[in-house]
């Protein structure tokens, strides 16, 4: 009560409006609680705006609100909690503001120390040793790694296609699951050098291995949290029960394979033969050549430590996998929902093919950029589907008090600022009436260009969205550095689905059309934050078939 009091004092002086909640949202307890009692948030309805808190405090509650709680209170808003006070932000302006100001808004790299088991990584360092590593790191999310994310994404996804229609009408149910395999495979591949049939067939074991490179990396993403928590020395401990030990076994498989491969990239840039091509072997280069261009107690020259390219390539595996499986699965069942946004991808990508004239040429840099519709689509289910959480940036280490854009209301140190994603993508101000509605056509806009006197032609243009307005892989310094990976990866998917394929659901107990459509709609509405993404809660609940275009479904 003494904390809630000195903080509201603190926060009064801010001036925004303000909730106060006898609960911190961090407090592990509380996670748990409303997790395990989410009766509790029935507190919210609580008369004279008294719960008002219960709206704001648990996980995964922007997704729920939408934009309804800025509505009520303005786009700035601060909950005052035991712990500390949070800001939290619905102004495109100020986000852009908050992610460009990466010194004065700075990520508490101590809630990231959990996920450092494979070492320090881009994900969860902060200053000077962030700067190092981005530099060092993102410059090998290149051309060349987009055009592998691709090729390989259009082996998987011709697999996967096949599985699906080997149901016939029964339909699959395993779309979240084999989107999962399929982002996994892309990731083994372009970071590792190691591609998989989807189907998972056999791979022989490298000597002195017990399991492979891709079921130990699979094992340490599923199991993240348990991962995080528990750390890799007391899961080695021979103790325990079966299944913690056998993650064990995962980490240590996943450890030796970067060893190896890293040890073997070595060698080659030692006999300055080509590298594999792959992540690790890009950053082993990267580094190698920032040791060697000058001198080492400046910090520009310092390369990356062993552990802290361990840490890397998982990190960009865990950044990677859920993020980029979860928006294709997501996109793949709306667009069943909405059959006429097949009609509409599959014209451009005929379109596409018809232009490069060989259709079973499908090259990277002649296909990527004119598939503009697919684009859309992934933009457009991120819009409304692609909250990830954000760990609160808090604003206190570097400055004594922060003013916020050109208003008055200044933040004292250490007040937490959090940006309220689903909130900006469902602005009405911004996206207008239909912000809720899932429409892809927003994205693209049409307009006719005269060739000559007689002719005109129809182009379709992507429409710029304004500063702050629309940010899934966040904005400003440390925005997300595999965007152009997972574009890449999900065009190259639903060009490949779409250009043969339709897709619908499987109806249930004699259902309308239109009905299993509505069972689609009601299936990704039904979406929470699990690790670290937003996913739908029963995605098993409705199949889908697959049959090819020209056959009647
Ligand atoms: C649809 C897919 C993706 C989405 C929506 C997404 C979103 C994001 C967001 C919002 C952040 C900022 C997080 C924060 O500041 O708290 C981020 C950072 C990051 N992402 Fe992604 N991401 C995606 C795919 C990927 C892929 C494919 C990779 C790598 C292969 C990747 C690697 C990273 C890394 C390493 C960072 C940390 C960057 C830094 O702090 O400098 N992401 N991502």
């Amino acid at each position: 009560l003494i904390s809630v009091i000195s903080n509201y004092n603190a926060a009064r002086k801010v001036g925004f409006p303000i909730i106060i909640s006898p609960v911190s949202p961090l407090n592990p307890l509380w996670i748990l609680t409303s997790r395990a009692f989410p009766r509790i948030l029935l507190l919210k309805h609580l008369p004279f705006g008294l719960g008002k808190w219960a709206r704001c405090t648990y996980m995964g509650w922007t997704f729920q609100d939408k934009h309804a709680l800025h509505d009520e209170l303005g786009p700035i808003f601060v909950v005052v909690t035991p712990s500390g006070n949070e800001v939290t932000v619905a102004d495109h302006q100020v986000a852009h503001t908050i992610l460009s100001r990466r010194k004065e808004f700075i990520k508490p790299a101590v809630m990231y120390e959990q996920l450092n088991v494979f070492g320090r990584n881009l994900n969860t360092v902060e200053g000077e040793d962030w700067q190092r590593q981005r530099r060092l790191t993102a410059p090998n999310f290149n051309e060349r790694t987009s055009s592998l994310v691709w090729n390989e994404a259009l082996r998987q996804a011709q697999d996967m296609a096949h599985s699906w229609t080997d149901e016939g009408a029964a339909g699959s149910k395993e779309t979240v699951a084999d989107t999962a395999t399929l982002a996994l495979h892309v990731l083994t591949s372009v970071g590792f050098g190691l591609s998989y049939p989807f189907h998972g067939g056999v791979r022989d074991l490298p000597p002195g291995h017990s399991m492979t490179y891709r079921d130990a990396l699979s094992l340490c993403l599923q199991n993240i949290i348990t991962f995080a928590i528990l750390g890799k020395k007391i899961l080695s401990s021979s103790f325990l029960p079966r299944k913690l030990r056998t993650l064990g076994v995962a980490t240590k498989e996943f450890q030796r394979y970067m060893e190896e491969m890293l040890s073997h990239e070595r060698n080659m840039a030692a006999k300055r033969e080509h590298g594999t091509g792959n992540l690790i072997g890009a950053l082993v280069r990267a580094s190698e050549e920032a040791q060697q261009s000058g001198d080492r107690s400046d910090s520009a020259h310092l390369g990356l430590t062993d552990d802290e390219i361990f840490g890397n390539i998982f990190a960009f595996n865990l950044a990677g996998h859920e993020t980029t499986a979860n928006t294709l699965a997501t996109a793949i069942v709306l667009l069943a929902a909405k059959p006429e946004y097949q009609t509409w991808i599959a014209e451009e990508i005929d379109e596409v093919l018809h232009s490069i004239g060989d259709p079973s040429k499908w090259v990277y840099e002649e296909m990527f950029h004119k598939l503009q519709r697919c684009l859309a689509v992934m933009y457009e289910t991120l819009r409304l589907y692609g909250s990830i959480v954000f760990i609160p940036k808090s604003t206190g280490f570097h400055t004594q008090t922060l003013t916020l854009d050109d208003r008055i209301h200044v933040l004292p140190p250490s007040t937490a600022v959090n940006i309220n994603v689903q909130a900006l993508h469902t602005d009405r101000d911004i996206w207008g009436p239909d912000a809720l509605e899932w429409r892809p056509s927003r994205w693209l806009k049409s307009s006719r260009i005269d060739k000559d006197r007689h002719k005109s032609l129809t182009v379709e243009t992507p429409i710029e969205s304004e500063a702050g307005t629309f940010i899934p892989w966040a904005d400003g310094p440390r925005a997300c550095v595999g965007k152009k990976f997972s574009q890449v990866e999900f065009v190259a998917v639903l060009a490949t689905l779409f250009q043969q394929y339709q897709v619908r659901p499987v109806l249930q107990d004699g259902e309308s059309e239109e009905e299993g459509k509505r069972g689609l709609m009601k299936m990704v509405n039904n979406s929470a934050i699990s690790a670290i993404t937003l996913q739908m809660q029963e995605p098993r609940s409705r199949s889908l078939r697959w049959k090819k275009r020209n056959l009647e479904l």
